[in-house]
């Protein structure tokens, strides 16, 4: 039987891309939901649906479907890496918080990919980051978080790409670093779980909006503009929520923000520029064929800044915009005419 250290769950874009990365230095199991999926990587050697053009190296096996295979395989797991939406974590954390041998549960490694706040589970209740999640459902766990601007297919095709590992855990931040560090990835550490998660989801937010606005062909003055009062919305709403401000100038904040609302491979800036053009929500979304976090999450991040008393317009326009009760050109007017207030 096979023994990979390091253990994906989930085989999209994302997941497989640093699969393949991790796969350069020690052998790693991609598990798919999916038999059929895990049956087709596994022969074809590529991810055809999710990354057909990075094959890989021999060190990556493919599985799926079945949930006991993925738990005899935890047995000798030394990282595990949840790598599926946002949506999927509080499932898979619960999960691991069981499933994760007794004597090694507290200092496994489980890190995760997502970037988002979870749907508010009920009207009343707020959506959590992913580390709020973790201390819900799985506090006894050893966790992490990687982010920072990265598009899937640049680190599949070994473009140089710089992460962030971010826990409260040295050791964890250590395993992380350890398992990409290398030449084409450089991995910086931050114990500020808050302000990297915050970045992370809020980004995907202002990238509709700048979707939206570049569709509209409202120039480079706005766009400039827009991502300027997004990252000070994105700050505002960390320190609000217990990060420090300086994370947000660094890589999880200000530099997944303008990769992310200017490079035309994200998902989230397409829904924008989508919405432009006249397609429909869920056109936009199933067109897109992956996920589009800022969708689910911009929502949530509005309630969470209500509940703060944060100022977040743009976010509040997004929301109105997703909701359908503003229009593409009335979601960016609306802004514009906004009461005068202080930078
Ligand atoms: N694609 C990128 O460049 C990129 C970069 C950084 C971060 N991320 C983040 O990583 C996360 C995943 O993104 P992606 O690009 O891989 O998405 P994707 O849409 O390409 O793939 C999502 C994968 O998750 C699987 N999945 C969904 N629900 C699942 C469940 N309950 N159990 C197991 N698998 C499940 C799907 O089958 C699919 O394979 C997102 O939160 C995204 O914001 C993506
Ligand atoms: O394609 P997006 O919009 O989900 O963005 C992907 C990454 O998060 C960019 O860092």
């Amino acid at each position: 039987m096979a023994r990979e250290p390091v253990i994906f769950i989930g085989a999209g874009a994302w997941g497989t891309a640093l699969a393949i990365a991790a796969a350069q230095r020690q052998p790693v199991l991609l598990w798919a939901r999916d038999a059929a999926q895990a049956a087709q990587m596994q022969a074809q050697r590529v991810n055809a649906r999710y990354l057909p053009a990075a094959p890989w190296p021999p060190a990556l096996r493919a599985a799926g479907g079945d949930v006991a295979a993925l738990q005899d395989a935890l047995v000798h797991a030394e990282l595990v890496v949840v790598a599926t939406p946002m949506a999927a974590l509080r499932p898979w954390l619960v999960w691991l918080g069981q499933a994760l041998p007794a004597a090694r549960r507290t200092h496994v490694p489980v890190a995760w990919l997502c970037k988002g706040f979870e749907r508010a589970q009920t009207a009343s209740g707020v959506g959590l980051l992913g580390h709020e999640v973790a201390a819900e459902v799985a506090p006894h766990l050893a966790v992490g978080v990687l982010s920072g601007p990265s598009f899937a297919q640049e680190v599949a095709a070994g473009l140089p790409t710089a992460l962030v590992a971010a826990s409260r855990s040295p050791v964890v931040r250590q395993a992380l670093v350890a398992a990409w560090h290398g030449p084409a990835l450089r991995l910086y550490a931050n114990d500020d779980v808050v302000g990297v998660e915050v970045g992370g989801a809020v980004k995907n937010v202002m990238a509709i909006a700048t979707g939206l606005c570049d569709g509209l062909a409202l120039g480079h003055n706005a766009r400039a503009a827009l991502i300027t009062r997004g990252l000070a919305e994105m700050t505002r709403l960390g320190v609000a929520l217990g990060a420090r401000a300086e994370t947000f100038m660094g890589l999880s904040g200000l530099g997944d923000l303008v990769l992310t609302a200017t490079g035309d491979l994200s998902r989230n800036r397409q829904v924008g520029l989508m919405l432009a053009r006249g397609l429909t929500l869920a056109q936009a979304v199933a067109s897109l064929g992956h996920v589009a976090e800022g969708v689910y999450s911009a929502r949530t991040v509005a309630q969470r800044a209500r509940v703060l008393g944060v100022r977040m317009p743009i976010t509040d326009a997004v929301v109105a915009l997703l909701d359908g009760t503003l229009q593409p050109r009335e979601a960016l007017a609306h802004l514009m005419a906004r009461d005068p207030v202080a930078e």
